[in-house]
């Protein structure tokens, strides 16, 4: 069944979390070698969406069950309790705010604090009991290449550009060996919501090692940068290739192209009546804050 999101608050109330969430942000910087965590809340809003099934329209990010230790402790979602840590205290401040809107109102707040595009976001997302938590093993792995890659993203109906466009993303933060046995970059420049990541992938020069975890990942020494398998899937296939170069040459294409794709993701399996107006944000810095 298709879940219904009612505005209950006017952009105002939102605007009031998203500057708690944007002020902790600022606050606590020095986060994961000073990434801050800005990285890691743009990955929990990905999750906390990546497990919708289109065919039965279960998972997706309206139910908020990432607060459930089931979904909460996926492997493949190792590391973003942090996020979720971080984001204890803004739920508490704000009890009316279901966790659906609360985790991905968290990564678009990241997303623009980090110089990133404007997402417009919906709220109306109501939380869900215990029994609705998705099964695990419905994030994607790092492993593999395209055929994985464009296979995965088949349940939520993406086209190769919007597999291409969601994944620049990982322009920002870093993989920790410990949380999903890939490592790097090595480098404070990955909190910068940029096109840098298509950049990188085509003009720098990767090789194939295995990491310390026996994993084989694609490193630029030089740079001290990284690429997962399913990174350089985009570099290796044509038809991914052709997206991953219109996005190296143009930031505001990137831009465009990333938030109606990233919004389509968070919104999976929600309905939002005409009268449940999308919220436009403005940064703490465009306040004057
Ligand atoms: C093929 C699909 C994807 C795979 C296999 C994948 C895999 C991974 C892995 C293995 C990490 C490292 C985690 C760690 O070691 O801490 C990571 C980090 C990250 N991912 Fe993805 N990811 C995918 C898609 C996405 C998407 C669609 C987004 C957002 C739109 C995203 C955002 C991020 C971010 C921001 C980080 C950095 C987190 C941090 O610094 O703590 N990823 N991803
Ligand atoms: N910063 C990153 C890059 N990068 O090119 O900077 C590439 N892939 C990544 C995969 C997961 C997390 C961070 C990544």
């Amino acid at each position: 069944a298709l879940h219904t999101a009612q505005q209950e608050k006017n952009s105002e109330d939102y605007q009031e979390v998203y500057n708690a969430i944007a002020t902790k942000m600022r606050e606590e910087k020095d986060f994961d070698n000073n990434n801050g965590y800005g990285p890691v809340l743009v990955r929990l809003s990905w999750h906390v969406s990546g497990t919708w099934d289109k065919r039965d329209n279960s998972g997706g990010s309206f139910g908020g069950t990432y607060r459930f230790k089931k979904e909460m402790n996926d492997p493949l979602s190792r590391g973003l309790q942090n996020g979720f840590k971080f984001l204890e205290s803004i739920d508490k401040q704000f009890p009316w705010l279901s966790h659906g809107d609360l985790f991905t109102l968290g990564g678009v707040t990241a997303i623009q604090e980090m110089q990133g595009p404007k997402i417009p976001w919906r709220s109306g997302r109501v939380d869900e009991p215990e029994s609705m938590v998705p099964d695990n093993g419905r994030l994607p792995e790092p492993h593999y290449g395209a055929d994985y890659v464009r296979s995965y993203y088949e349940r939520f109906n993406f086209t190769d550009q919007e597999v291409v466009a969601l994944l620049g993303a990982h322009v920002l933060g870093k993989a920790h060996l410990k949380n999903s046995g890939y490592d790097g970059p090595w480098d404070d420049e990955s909190n910068i919501f940029s096109n840098a990541f298509y950049d990188n992938l085509l003009k720098l020069k990767w090789t194939p090692e295995i990491n310390d975890a026996g994993n084989k990942q694609y490193d630029n020494k030089e740079k001290g940068y990284m690429m997962l398998p399913t990174d350089y899937a985009l570099f290796q296939d044509p038809k991914y290739l052709k997206y991953v170069k219109a996005y190296a040459n143009d930031q505001d294409l990137f831009f465009k192209d990333f938030t109606k794709v990233y919004t389509k993701l968070i919104e999976n399996g929600i309905e939002f009546p005409k009268e449940n107006k999308p919220h436009l944000f403005k940064t703490l810095k465009e306040q004057g804050k």
